[in-house]
């Protein structure tokens, strides 16, 4: 279970975050949703021990933040926003690199079947021939190479095909439900969100997304 307690970040004198507290518990999926600079990105840096929080607690599966930094990231997988991968490797050869930084080993073969997982199909293609949806495809399959516990997903199928956007929906689906792992998940797509989540965190207090979201019938929180 992921807890968090009156959370609040500050850039400088700028308030971001203000107390903001919720729990995820293991199978969900939870949805982020907010205007440009309403502290999506902020709160999933926090939750990936990237960035201190100003104040307030968290805690993953009753371990803290603050004191057990090194053992809560082997639990984190985090996709952000901007693409981290080799451009002149293959996809093979930066699934093995990566692997090889990883706290728990694959073989090829599960390496490979994490990339088809992710509807990408082209392991031995340089990175900087392929498109920026499959460069995604492989930041994602990336952040699942040491079966992580909580996985942050920062708009991680931007520029992603429709239809692979739905396969990758469905293996979240999957991953969350049949492996108890723990999703928080930001997009600009209502649809997705609504389509994906299983409750959803509104940032920012803009009525605007808590009347789009208010017929969906999922939970909301409201920051
Ligand atoms: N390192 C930083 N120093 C100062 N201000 C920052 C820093 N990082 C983010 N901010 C500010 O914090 C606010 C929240 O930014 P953040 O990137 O978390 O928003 P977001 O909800 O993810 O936005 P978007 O939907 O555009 O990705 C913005 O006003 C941004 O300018």
């Amino acid at each position: 279970m992921l807890n968090v307690t009156s959370l609040s970040k500050a850039y400088r004198k700028k308030v971001v975050l203000e107390q903001i507290s919720f729990s995820v518990q293991p199978g969900e999926i939870i949805g982020l949703v907010g205007e440009n600079g309403a502290g999506k990105s902020t709160l999933l840096n926090i939750l990936a021990t990237l960035q201190r929080p100003t104040n307030g607690s968290i805690y993953l599966q009753e371990k803290s933040y603050k004191d057990e930094k090194q053992s809560i990231r082997k639990a984190i997988g985090y996709v952000p926003q901007d693409i981290a991968i080799w451009e002149e490797f293959t996809v093979e050869e930066n699934m093995i690199f990566f692997e090889k930084l990883a706290w728990k080993k694959r073989g090829n073969e599960a390496l490979r079947q994490l990339c088809l997982d992710m509807s990408l199909d082209k392991w031995k293609e340089p990175v900087k021939t392929l498109s920026g949806g499959m460069k995604r495809k492989l930041n994602l399959a990336i952040s699942l190479i040491h079966d992580p516990t909580l996985l942050l997903l920062d708009e991680p199928t931007v520029g992603i095909d429709l239809k692979s956007r739905k396969e990758i929906g469905a293996y979240l689906q999957e991953l969350a439900s049949a492996h108890e792992k723990m999703i928080l998940y930001t997009s600009h797509d209502m649809d997705e969100i609504i389509d994906l989540c299983d409750r959803i965190i509104c940032i920012g207090d803009d009525p605007f997304y808590e009347e789009i979201l208010i017929n969906s019938g999922k939970a909301i929180l409201s920051f």
